[in-house]
């Protein structure tokens, strides 16, 4: 079984259920045991700005599936969830990210693991750092990456124990 954290954010439609279903997906998805959640924190829009807020949250899971397969498994989600891809970056009702897959990089047209902007995301680092703080990029913990990112100060908590699934 590999490791494995993503990211998924929703800033369309009912937020926080959509981030339930798709927790609960993942949950419910052979191959896949939920391991650890983050709290939910609602962030300021990164990248296209002129977009409602986000509410973003960090998830572990264990899995046997392949990276190439959990990215088809994730686009499903996203799909059911009835994700619109209208402008890059852009309003979601859910965007899930795979950050890490185990220790493996990964770089094609398909698939970049760990995530190209991952590192520079106070809104991808906070939930991440809630579930493992001992996560490093090289020699740097992420705690520390968290201090120097400009967006950290948009990243507010907004609710801890939201999920009765896990
Ligand atoms: N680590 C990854 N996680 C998820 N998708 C990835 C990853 N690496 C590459 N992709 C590819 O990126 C494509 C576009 O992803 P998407 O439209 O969700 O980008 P975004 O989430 O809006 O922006 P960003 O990638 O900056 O978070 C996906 O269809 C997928 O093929
Ligand atoms: N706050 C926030 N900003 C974003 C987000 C997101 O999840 N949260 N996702 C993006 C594209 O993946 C671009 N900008």
């Amino acid at each position: 079984m590999s490791e494995v954290y993503l990211s998924l954010g929703s800033n369309l439609g009912d937020r926080e259920e959509n981030l339930k279903r798709a927790v609960f997906e993942l949950e419910h998805w052979e191959g896949i045991i939920l391991k650890k959640l983050s709290p939910i924190y609602e962030t300021k829009p990164v990248g296209y700005l002129n977009q409602d807020m986000f509410l973003n949250i960090a998830v572990e899971v264990e899995t046997n599936i392949g990276p190439y397969d959990l990215l088809k498994v994730v686009n499903e989600i996203e799909k059911k969830l009835k994700r619109e891809r209208l402008i890059r970056w852009g309003p979601r009702t859910i965007d899930i990210d795979i950050l890490l897959y185990d220790d493996i990089e990964l770089k094609d047209e398909v698939l970049t693991i760990p995530h190209p902007r991952m590192w520079e995301r106070a809104f991808v680092l906070i939930p991440l750092s809630d579930i493992n703080p001992f996560i490093k990029k090289g020699d740097v913990y992420i705690k520390d990456l968290i201090a120097e990112l400009p967006d950290k100060e948009g990243v507010k908590l907004y609710k801890e124990n939201w999920y009765n699934g896990v």
